[in-house]
């Protein structure tokens, strides 16, 4: 598998303080990372700086090879998507006018979106699920469906690697499930994928590897079995975490065990 992602020793400050430092990892086609942290361990941050939109201290990203700091906006948005977390701002378009935006990173500067670029926009649609919904305007939809059309958005730019910031935040079960699935399909067409989550669960369920941010740095980058387990998820989120295999589905869960 070709090597997309190379993080090296990278550290972010908005003051004083390092929010990270030396934070290293690398990540090949079609693999998903699932970053976990507590609540302000940077994990936004390390996002930020993945994606070019925050210039590191110190260290490097290299994205297929090539280092972000010299790629120019374009060049960097034709091979990385980037899906902040979701906010309630909604322009008034309709889904399909706002996916195509996504293209335009591929469009010349003077020229309108093309009839390739349509093309693109509702197979991005198709790709997360939501084709019928082109026509309905942003303002229309619930959470996790505007959470699909961030992600197709992404996809519309056709990019190598994705970064999704805590993409299932305020969804209900069913749609959190249903992002999950799209990051399983989307890896498994080979787009890799940095995840940011909240729920350790995630990177059992989708994860190819996992990372922990915690005071400061990166506490372990690992296979997901290696990362969360009780003795690291129990250091990281402050609280008392088993792991347990369910048998019959063979998969580890993450159990709060309460006081
Ligand atoms: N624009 C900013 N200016 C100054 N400090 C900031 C800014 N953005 C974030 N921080 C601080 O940097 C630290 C890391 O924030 P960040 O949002 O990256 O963490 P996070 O792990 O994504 O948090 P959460 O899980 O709550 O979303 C926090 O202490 C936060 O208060």
């Amino acid at each position: 598998m070709e090597l997309i992602l190379e993080v090296d020793s990278l550290s972010y400050s908005y003051g004083k303080e390092n929010v990270f430092e030396n934070v290293s990892f690398s990540l090949r086609s079609g693999e998903v990372m699932c970053i976990l942290g507590p609540n302000g361990s940077g994990k936004s941050t390390l996002i930020k700086c993945i994606a070019g939109i925050f210039k590191p201290a110190t260290g490097s990203v290299h994205i297929m090879g090539e280092n972000t700091a010299s790629l120019g906006a374009g060049k960097i948005a034709r091979r990385i998507g980037y899906v902040p977390q979701q906010n309630e701002v909604v322009f008034p378009f309709t889904v399909l006018d706002f996916v195509v935006m996504g293209r335009t990173p591929h469009i010349s500067i003077f020229a309108s979106p093309g009839a390739k670029d349509m093309k693109i926009a509702r197979e991005s649609l198709e790709m997360v699920g939501i084709g019928d919904l082109a026509e309905r305007t942003l303002g229309s939809l619930s959470g996790g469906q505007r959470q699909m059309v961030l992600i197709a958005r992404a996809l519309a730019q056709e990019p190598t690697l994705l970064l999704l910031d805590e993409p299932t935040a305020h969804l209900d079960f069913g749609n959190q499930v249903l992002v999950l699935e799209a990051v399983q399909k989307l890896a498994s067409s080979g787009i890799s994928i940095v995840m940011n989550t909240h729920m350790p669960d995630h990177a059992f369920l989708v994860g190819s590897r996992a990372a922990a941010l915690c005071n400061r740095r990166l506490l372990a980058v690992d296979e997901v079995a290696a990362v969360v387990n009780s003795e690291i998820m129990s250091s990281v989120y402050g609280v008392n975490v088993a792991v347990r295999e369910i048998e019959d589905i063979k998969r580890k869960v993450c159990v709060a065990m309460l006081k």
